[in-house]
């Protein structure tokens, strides 16, 4: 998480980012949520907005028809290895009730046991380290396994 993203979209761009993730706690606040926005589409790159487990997830409905994801954080941001929060899962499914096409991403605690809740709730983009890392089982097949409850869950998603 950054404070000021807005001072870093030309960075990543010329990094060659293709999408920027920016938390909305810190561009409300100073009113530069859409500006933001805006100058992440109009370098080329997908832009996503990320709410902490805090934030209510209505704080991100006027600017949902702009974004290409949503990320609901399930962990308080800053380190790996935290446990999942099933609690954000209301968010989750009050976004896919709302939105139905959209993109919504989990990142935090997600392993092949809390992949279950939170595709039923509607997520279909998982960011997982810790069970990916892991000696006893193969990220290939725990990727897979995110996949198929996505799916099993979402058997339509475009
Ligand atoms: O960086 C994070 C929080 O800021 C992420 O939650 C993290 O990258 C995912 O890790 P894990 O799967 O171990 O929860």
């Amino acid at each position: 998480m950054v404070s000021n993203p807005e001072l870093m979209i030309d960075d990543f761009k010329n990094a060659g980012a293709n999408s920027i993730t920016f938390h909305i706690e810190v561009t409300e606040e100073r009113g530069i949520t859409q500006s933001v926005i805006d100058k992440i589409k109009a370098y080329g790159m997908q832009v996503a907005i990320s709410v902490k487990p805090k934030t209510p997830i209505e704080s991100i409905f006027p600017y949902v028809k702009d974004l290409d994801f949503v990320l609901i954080m399930t962990v308080e941001p800053g380190f790996g290895g935290q446990s999942f929060m099933s609690e954000m899962m209301t968010k989750v499914s009050t976004l896919r009730r709302k939105y139905p096409n959209l993109n919504i991403q989990v990142d935090g605690g997600l392993d092949i046991k809390t992949i279950e809740p939170a595709a039923a709730a509607g997520a279909n983009v998982v960011v997982a380290g810790s069970a990916l890392f892991r000696p006893d089982q193969n990220p290939k097949d725990t990727i897979q396994f995110f996949k198929d409850t996505i799916n099993k869950h979402s058997p339509n998603w475009k």
